[in-house]
């Protein structure tokens, strides 16, 4: 145990109640999450700061009750900090990789956390199973091919929350056109956890408008609806 992973005055306030698990999973990131590759060690001395924190005031903008996805959780975030901060979530970590889904379940398993689940998979493959109000993602595509894999996931008024740096904004704007192809949605960019984390953690956020099956109909489907509707007025 490297033992060296001691929470801010800034952490305590936000964790509260749930510091103890967090301090344990921040010692678990520190011990075996570095011993098998899964987070660099010169994250260690700010596991807290920039990834355990930036990652927690994520939950400002998830609702009681909420099913979260995380996808690419990678060694647990930010889906396993939200787990931990908010038992009234439903968390899955979506993760393809054998060697994490591994430490992740470990992580569910010794921190006890039954509000969350890891499931091994690729977030494009999951399109017919698994739906959500909220998909989460941090450091895993650029934002077109996120929006691709997470979208279909989304119940209608669900949101994608995609952690991403200061380019954020001009990410999005060069996006715009491909997500709305890909389902009716609205998207901006939004700062959370100010006051809270120096600076603020930046989410690019992207709602869905409809149902999931009734993203984008095609012409012909349209076109079908079209003449329906004028039918049923005569
Ligand atoms: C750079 S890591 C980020 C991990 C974590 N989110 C973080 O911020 O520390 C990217 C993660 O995305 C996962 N990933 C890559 N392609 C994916 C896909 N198609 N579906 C789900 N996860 C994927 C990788 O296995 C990896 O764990």
């Amino acid at each position: 145990m490297t033992g060296h992973v001691v929470p801010s005055e800034g952490a305590r306030e936000l964790f509260g109640e749930a510091l103890p698990v967090a301090q344990r999973y921040a010692d678990l990131l520190a011990d075996a999450g570095v011993q098998r590759g899964l987070i660099g060690p010169r994250e260690v001395p700010r596991l807290w700061e920039r990834h355990l924190m930036n990652c927690a005031v994520i939950e400002e903008l998830l609702p009681k009750g909420a099913d979260v996805v995380d996808i690419g959780s990678g060694a647990g975030l930010p889906g396993l900090v939200l787990g931990i901060l908010r038992p009234d979530l439903s968390v899955t970590l979506l993760e393809p990789l054998l060697r994490r889904t591994v430490f992740l379940q470990e992580c569910v398993d010794l921190l006890n956390l039954e509000n969350v689940t890891v499931r091994r998979g690729r977030a494009e493959e999951v399109k017919k199973v698994v739906r959500a109000d909220f998909v989460t993602a941090r450091a895993v595509a650029p934002l077109p091919r996120l929006a691709g894999w997470a979208l279909p996931l989304l119940r209608k008024g669900g949101s994608l929350l995609a952690l991403k740096g200061e380019q954020a904004e001009a990410e999005l704007e060069a996006a715009r056109a491909d997500l709305s192809k890909q389902r009716p949605c609205v998207a901006d960019v939004i700062w959370v956890g100010r006051g809270k984390v120096d600076p603020a953690t930046t989410v690019v956020r992207v709602t869905v408008t409809t149902e999931t099956d009734q993203a984008t109909p095609s012409r012909s489907q349209r076109a079908a609806d079209g003449r329906k509707k004028r039918g049923r007025k005569r």
